[in-house]
């Protein structure tokens, strides 16, 4: 609880310090506080005088309140004491003794995200089959897809479905035992398992469960005993038809080192990818978390910001909530696109350098090949150019926003279907090409860091 609190304060400060406030502000007001705890939803702050105090309460509480929800994902209000840490240090002591008096509560298995439900899940086209498969899965497990492999690119909504499933599970059977692990909390359970001699404990765990949600399984690769114990937990749970959920950032056949055995497991049930959201998909992603947060936003703020941040929801939901931060910092209640672009100045110019043109495209396949940028917008048909020609088409389809038609003009007034053909005919063969699936990713990352 120490340490969790502790990193929970270090990455509000950071929050504050890096995003928002100035640098003499920070050192003057907000150094010498220190958090205490959450008491009843209420996160208390030590602060060292009455002054400090007084700016805090006037000026910056509210900054904490949407810094501290922020990074905790929940409600929360927030509290200032002047003394309070000593005040504190009894209590916990008293508090530590009535601990010791009661019986060993039972064992609390990963929590559920109260937050990550169905209903404030935005659907579009881009999760549409990954949120089906999730729905079928909560409504009838182990009986429609078994194990259901989520996966997609960082924070594009697999936990958050994977969640869900575990809510809708438990609100139509209370009495499912629902289990939530990521991959990295497994390993270390089962490292400290067989350090301490637990090993038993640690499958009973993991093999007495209904419902088994593991997160980000890519992290298992290369550790042996790990795979070696979820091989064997996955067969029980598997054979004892209780369901498995799991999420990757990649299918399972792009996860280096992962032995075939788990691979073919994980292809028993259905596999369903989460791409990045499309514009109309960030909106209503917007308003839903403004809805929810009952944050007050005009469709021109949403649009700036949906059009700024395109393909992280983790990032998108930040960016909301560091303009109504600022506002509500500035006092400025007025909050116009204007206000918007000011709060979300740093990482909007961050992504702008990061942005991906056709151009860059076209520079790094050019080169990767050896061709000119020319010839690859030329009208030559040989394989040699072809080829790279429609890699290039391809990769400006998958990394960037632009039309099928914009696509093809780029490459010397091609037609959208020609682009199409490109992109349909490169997918294809990613499926067996090892040579090609290694290319495309030595140049995506090219791009991404040019
Ligand atoms: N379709 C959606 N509707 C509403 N909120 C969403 C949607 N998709 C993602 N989010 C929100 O975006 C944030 C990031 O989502 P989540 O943590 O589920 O991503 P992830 O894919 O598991 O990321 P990572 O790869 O980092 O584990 C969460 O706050 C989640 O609620």
């Amino acid at each position: 609880m120490e340490t969790q609190l502790q990193e929970t304060w270090e990455k509000v400060l950071k929050i504050l310090k890096v995003e928002i406030m100035s640098e003499v502000s920070y050192n003057t007001w907000i150094l010498g506080l220190k958090p205490i705890g959450i008491r009843n939803g209420v996160f208390m702050i030590d602060v060292p005088n009455e002054l400090t105090l007084d700016i805090i309460n006037q000026r910056y509480k509210l900054l904490f309140k949407e810094s501290i929800k922020h990074v905790l994902n929940q409600e929360i209000d927030v509290d200032c004491v002047v003394g309070g840490l000593k005040e504190e240090a009894v209590q916990e002591e008293q508090e530590e003794k009535k601990e010791k008096e009661k019986v060993q509560a039972p064992e609390v298995f990963g929590t559920l995200n109260s937050k990550y439900t169905f209903d404030s899940f935005v659907i579009g086209n881009s999760n549409r089959f990954a949120h089906a498969a999730s729905v079928a899965v909560a409504e009838s497990p182990a009986n429609a897809y078994n194990p259901l492999f989520l996966y997609g690119g960082v924070g594009l909504g697999k936990t958050h479905l994977m969640h869900a499933i575990g809510h809708h599970i438990q609100a139509n059977n209370p009495s499912a035992k629902v289990v939530y692990v990521s991959s990295e909390k497994f390993t270390n359970e089962l490292i400290n398992s067989i350090r301490y001699d637990k090993n038993l404990d640690f499958r009973n765990k993991y093999r007495n469960v209904d419902v088994l949600l593991v997160d980000d399984i890519q992290f298992i690769a290369g550790k042996e005993s790990t795979q070696e114990e979820f091989f064997h937990t996955f067969n029980e749970l598997y054979e004892a038809r209780k369901q498995i959920i799991i999420s990757s950032d990649r299918p399972p056949n792009e996860i280096p080192t992962l032995e075939d055995r788990l691979r073919t497991r994980f292809a028993w049930g259905l596999q369903a990818d989460i791409q990045a959201p499309d514009f109309e998909t960030r909106i209503a992603i917007l308003k839903k978390k403004a809805e929810i947060e009952k944050y007050v936003v005009s469709s021109d703020v949403m649009v700036y910001i949906a059009t700024k941040i395109k393909s992280n929801i983790r990032e998108l939901e930040g960016a909301l909530i560091r303009v109504m931060a600022y506002s509500s910092l500035t006092n400025n209640k007025n909050i116009t696109v204007d206000l918007a672009a000011e709060a979300l100045k740093d990482i909007i110019s961050s992504s702008q350098t990061r942005s991906i043109t056709i151009d860059l495209i076209q520079d790094v396949v050019a080169n990767y090949f050896n061709l000119s940028v020319q010839e690859l917008k030329s009208q030559r048909r040989t394989r040699n150019v072809a080829y790279p020609r429609q890699i290039a088409m391809y990769l400006s389809r998958k990394l960037t926003d632009m039309s099928l038609p914009k696509i093809g003009d780029e490459f010397g007034g091609r037609d959208h279907t020609t682009v199409i053909h490109a992109y349909e005919k490169i997918s294809d063969a990613l499926k067996t090409d090892d040579s090609l699936i290694s290319a495309i990713k030595i140049m995506t990352k090219k791009i991404n860091n040019p």
